[in-house]
């Protein structure tokens, strides 16, 4: 079995050279840089003239404060008005949450959020402007995924007894150390395999590694090509060895799942029409237009899938084994509540998921503290767009908001304490003087103080899904097994390059199997 270098976002060797090579010139041509972005149609502050990266391996550069600093500085100054922070690929307008309602049902073509996101991973040096093309993706999650997740749950699981088996070493009676993130990696990219692919493409060891370095190479694209301006973009990106290894993943995923798709068209309606228990590359045949669902085309898709789905399930739920090893008297509640809910309902056969209402809080609340990025409702504005108090925007604005700063901001956060709290929003839900609670304050939950996911219209379709398998993963790994660092080690610092926010792939926590029978 090839082995699998997850935890590894940045350092490969022959891209080290390049990098350093690369740092040189961007701080050549920095100083310049800024003078000359220091035209803008719109008024505000600027909060930081560049991001940059934060993690120790770029020593030379960990003088500058990082970029989530930068912008939850900025949030607290401006936070009610707007502010700027400048990348080296434009600029970005951050906006106040008051305007998230009028905005977050405007249509595309007005405000986009796909725009922004392939801006956000440098779509045309990661080969992800079919993202433009269409929504397909999206629709198939909301129409045909999440209202059939109590049957995908059954699935799920299958592959999860699986996976567990396969990934998480023996360690019956013994501490073992573990890099759990990658161990966590490797079950979510087993079990979205199995819901996006089927029960028999899932288990390609091939197909798993491609859906993990696909993310891994896209990013270490984007983040190696921030450090330069923009215009430099066209002429550096095909030097970089990840640029091709891109291109390489998306060969590997047409050469796997074309055949499967001719396959199934061949069969035709014998195998279509699987509606409750099929798999997303089904439904996206079932569901796609012409042009959508050409072989070549649902395999990008397939990919792309993994870039929204993989590693941004996996690192939610390090971060939750992380919180939970730092505040280790939560594991019993957590385990009381999912011990007393399997055994009413007879095991996980039945949909017993969402009764996890203090598993739930605590994720929300992990995502909280460790959210995946620092800047939440990226659009880019299509049209001119009048603000509540006057300000037009004009086309071409790249607009955020600061999602992280937001949700630690006592004034946004119900009870206004910042310092985490795991359960603070089951008790929000269970509170009897507010019954209409019920619904809000859950993990998927969006509203306009929870942008984790975006919020509206084109937020997550995926969020709900992911709620389900995070907690199906973390519900099996409690049950099954303890966690603890090691002596003398606590909860890994979050790593961060430009707004987005990383668990730390490299920590390793102690677990054991416990004694008691598992569920
Ligand atoms: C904890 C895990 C996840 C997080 C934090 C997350 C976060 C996000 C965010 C912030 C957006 C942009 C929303 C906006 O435009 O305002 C987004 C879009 C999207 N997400 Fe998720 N997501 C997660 C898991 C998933 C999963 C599991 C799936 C698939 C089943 C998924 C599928 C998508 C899709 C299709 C989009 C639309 C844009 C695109 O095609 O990439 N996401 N997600």
């Amino acid at each position: 079995m090839e082995n699998i270098a997850v935890g590894n976002y940045l350092p490969i060797l022959d891209q080290q050279a390049m990098i350093i090579l690369l740092t040189s010139t961007a701080l050549c041509i920095y100083v310049f840089r800024a003078i000359a972005l220091s035209t803008s149609a719109v008024k505000a502050p600027v909060v930081g003239y560049r991001f940059f990266i934060e993690p120790g391996w770029l020593v030379g550069l960990r003088f500058f404060r990082n970029s989530v600093t930068i912008i939850n500085e900025g949030y607290r100054k401006y936070g009610n008005s707007m502010f700027k922070i400048r990348r080296n690929d434009g600029e970005i307008l951050i906006i106040s949450n008051e305007h998230v309602n009028h905005i977050r049902s405007l249509p595309e073509h007005q405000v986009s959020g796909l725009a922004a996101h392939v801006k956000n991973i440098s779509g045309p040096y990661t080969n992800t402007t079919i993202l433009l093309e269409g929504d397909l993706p999206t629709r198939v999650i909301q129409q045909r995924l999440t209202p059939n997740l109590a049957l995908v749950a059954l699935q799920m699981k299958e592959e999860l007894d699986y996976a567990l088996e396969v990934e998480v070493p023996e360690c019956q009676d013994e501490w073992v150390s573990v890099p759990i993130h990658d161990i966590l990696l490797r079950l979510v990219a087993r079990v979205s395999a199995r819901i996006f692919l089927g029960p028999v493409a899932c288990r390609n060891e091939e197909w798993l590694s491609t859906s993990i370095r696909y993310t891994e190479n896209i990013y270490e694209v984007i983040i190696t090509l921030r450090m330069l301006p923009a215009y430099l973009h066209r002429f550096i990106a095909p030097l970089l060895p990840t640029y091709w290894r891109v291109r390489a993943n998306l060969e590997t995923a047409k050469r796997i799942i074309c055949p499967i798709v001719r396959e199934r068209q061949a069969a035709n309606n014998e195998k279509s029409g699987h509606n409750g228990t099929g798999d997303l590359l089904q439904w996206m045949m079932d569901m796609g237009n012409a042009s959508e669902s050409s072989p070549d085309k649902l395999a990008h898709r397939q990919l792309l899938l993994s870039l929204a789905a993989v590693h941004t399930s996996s690192m939610s739920a390090a971060h939750a084994i992380y919180d939970l090893c730092r505040y280790p008297e939560f594991f019993a509640p957590l385990r009381e509540e999912l011990e007393s809910i399997l055994e009413s309902s007879g095991g996980w056969a039945k949909p017993v998921i969402p009764k996890f209402r203090k598993l739930d809080s605590f994720l929300k609340e992990s995502q909280r503290i460790n959210p995946p990025a620092s800047l939440a409702f990226n659009r880019i504005v299509c049209e001119p767009l009048q603000l509540a108090g006057g300000t037009t925007l004009p086309s071409g604005t790249h607009i955020a908001m600061a999602s992280d700063a937001i949700l630690n901001d006592p004034k946004c956060l119900p009870g206004g304490n910042v310092e985490f709290d795991p359960f603070r929003w089951v008790r929000l839900r269970e509170d009897p003087t507010h019954p209409e609670n019920v619904h809000r304050y859950q993990f998927a939950t969006t509203d306009s103080n929870n942008l984790h996911f975006g919020h509206g219209k084109y937020a997550c379709p995926g969020r709900f899904y992911a709620g389900q398998q995070i907690k199906m993963i973390l519900g099996h790994l409690l049950l099954r097994y303890d966690f603890k660092y090691p002596d003398g080690q606590g909860r890994p610092r979050n790593l961060s390059s430009d707004e987005n926010i990383y668990p730390d792939p490299a920590a390793k926590v102690l677990i054991r199997r416990r004694h008691k029978e598992q569920m």
